[in-house]
């Protein structure tokens, strides 16, 4: 059997969704392990503004492609973009492009999705769903197809606690359920959404539940693959450590927690996240379209520490606005507690001192925006799935040993502590694009911070002092209780060290 390059030599690969977070890492890697690759065709629309060539030049930029653009300037040319609109009929690929890509595309790799939560039900169907279809009906009459692969999520049947490496009886059948809220008006739609997506947790899983039944029932004309990546983090080794570009699932997270917005969270402490970086997912999918006669082919990966806070103590971010400080616990009482006393109290006050300096009050409507995002993330950081992964262990076992190093998924590899402190630092470095030379400045900010609460705190004590204690009998008389009784237990101690000595 060829490697996995050799595999890809010469072959023409069609890409949805390279302009995402994996597309890109999936365009870089195949561009570097995959020299040979004769041409990466990848569909686009253009957005806010800017046309697609303009998105693809910008994207190719972009410092992810460093190393690729060192060892090939002209790596561009093998990058062909095709205008598409996922969301429009026949994902309004023009005709001339659908022959082209008829006639040479072999290897078909789909992540185009929303990944909102809070994505209206009917725009997910018709992203994560409609398109899906369209795109199966094309690769039909790509005459020289030999794998699709359909990036889906470990938690599309999240509604199980196990999961095995099956496709489950969808929630509903797609097909009914597109032509009956085709004539409906949004509102209706909104109206019954909950009685639809049942016992899942947002439109998201729902539909990516209902494409993966849409990708096997086309197992008998192509050879499909599904990937089922859990939480995607941002890259372990390649192109290099922490490279991360959005605030979605856990970097919006860390993201908070490392400015000291985010101080308590509802989680299961057991379980923290099931993450994975994006350089392995894309490994493993690239290895998936290699083993192009596997009829399903669905590979999730699981985390369970987390090192948040200490990173970044080490490496704090700009301007935090507390010490970086979180308590996690799957209590909702306490949880609710922490929400009043460490984001609701501070925001208010740091709000009023705004509103003293005749400035714009901001930080109640951050942390409402942190409490929705935190909120619909909850689902997901309060509970355990288990999965099963034969396939991903049979795939390992099926690549040769060049292989295993150059497309390496083995999370067992992982070193956790020094992946969460890369992570961190790639937040910093590349979505706020902070500067590492900052670091001393923002670490004497998080002393000033801690000076601030010592400050703080003792104008509290005196405060409570003076208008509880100094002002009822009966206060005095327990504190004078609780002061005689650490005395007695100080002079008890003092005599027994004594004695021993
Ligand atoms: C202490 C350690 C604990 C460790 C413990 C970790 C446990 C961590 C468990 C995670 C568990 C995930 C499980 C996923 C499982 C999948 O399958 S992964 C798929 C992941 N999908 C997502 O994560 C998408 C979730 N996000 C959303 O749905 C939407 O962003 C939200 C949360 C509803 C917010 O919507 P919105 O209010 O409309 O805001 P949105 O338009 O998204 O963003 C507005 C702006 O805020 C920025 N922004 C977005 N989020 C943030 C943020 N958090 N902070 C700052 N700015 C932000 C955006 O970049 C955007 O900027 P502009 O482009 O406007 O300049
Ligand atoms: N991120 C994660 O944690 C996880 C992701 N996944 C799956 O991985 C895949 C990729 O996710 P990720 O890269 O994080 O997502 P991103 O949101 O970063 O990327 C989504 C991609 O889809 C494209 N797209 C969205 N709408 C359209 C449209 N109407 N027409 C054309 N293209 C469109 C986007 O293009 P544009 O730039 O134009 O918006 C973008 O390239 C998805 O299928 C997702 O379900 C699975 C598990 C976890």
């Amino acid at each position: 059997m060829a490697s996995v390059a050799e595999y890809y030599a010469g072959k023409s690969v069609l890409i949805t969704g390279a302009t995402g977070f994996m597309g890109k890492v999936l365009v870089e890697k195949l561009l570097w392990s995959c020299p040979e690759v004769k041409a990466l065709y990848i569909l686009v629309r253009p957005k806010a503004g800017q046309s697609m060539k303009q998105r693809v030049s910008d994207m190719m930029k972009c410092k992810l492609f460093d190393r690729v653009r060192e060892d090939n300037p002209d790596f561009h040319k093998k990058i062909i973009p095709i205008s598409s609109e996922l969301t429009q009929p026949g994902l309004s690929i023009s005709p001339e492009d659908v022959e082209k890509l008829s006639a040479c595309i072999n290897i078909v790799f789909h992540c185009a999705a929303t990944i909102r939560f809070d994505e209206p039900l009917k725009h997910a169907l018709q992203l994560n769903v409609i398109a899906t279809q369209e795109l199966l009906s094309l690769a039909q009459r790509m005459h020289h197809l030999e794998a699709f692969i359909h990036i889906s999520t470990a938690y599309a049947n999240c509604n199980r606690k196990h999961i095995d490496e099956v496709i489950y009886p969808p929630p509903v059948e797609p097909k009914k359920l597109i032509e009956s809220l085709e004539w409906m008006d949004d509102g209706i739609v909104q109206d019954i959404t909950p009685r639809l997506i049942g016992d899942r947790p947002n439109t998201y899983t729902y539909t990516k539940a209902l494409a993966e039944y849409v990708v096997q029932q086309e197992q008998d004309k192509l050879n499909i693959g599904i990937v089922r990546p859990s939480i995607v983090g941002a890259s372990w080794q390649e192109p290099f450590p922490g490279w991360i570009d959005n605030f979605n699932g856990p970097s919006g997270v860390f993201i908070a927690a490392g400015k000291g917005i985010l101080r308590t969270m509802r989680a299961n402490n057991d379980a923290v996240a099931d993450l994975i970086p994006v350089d392995m997912v894309v490994n493993l999918t690239l290895a998936a379209g290699w083993y192009t006669d596997l009829e399903e082919n669905i590979l999730p990966l699981s985390f369970r520490k987390h090192h948040v806070i200490s990173s970044f103590k080490r490496n704090p971010l700009e301007q935090a606005f507390r010490r970086p400080n979180a308590n996690i616990t799957s209590n909702y009482l306490i949880n609710q507690y922490w929400i009043l006393v460490s984001h609701k109290f501070p925001a208010f006050i740091y709000d009023l001192f705004l509103r003293l300096c005749g400035q714009k009050p901001q930080m109640m409507r951050i942390f409402n925006r942190l409490h929705k995002a935190i909120g619909l993330l909850e689902y997901f950081s309060s509970q355990d799935w288990e999965w099963n992964s034969e396939n991903m262990n049979m795939l390992m076992s099926q690549l040769t040993p060049e292989d295993r190093t150059a497309f390496n998924f083995d999370v067992r590899q992982l070193n956790w502590p020094e992946y969460i402190e890369n992570y961190c630092i790639g937040t910093k470095k590349y979505v706020l694009n902070e500067d590492m030379s900052d670091i001393p400045a923002a670490r004497q900010h998080l002393r000033k911070l801690r000076n601030i609460r010592y400050t703080f705190n003792t104008v509290l004590v005196v405060f409570i002092w003076r208008v509880f204690i100094a002002r009822s009998q009966m206060a005095r008389n327990i504190w004078y209780f609780v002061v005689s009784l650490c005395f007695k237990f100080l002079s008890y101690f003092r005599a027994s060290s004594t004695l021993t000595n």
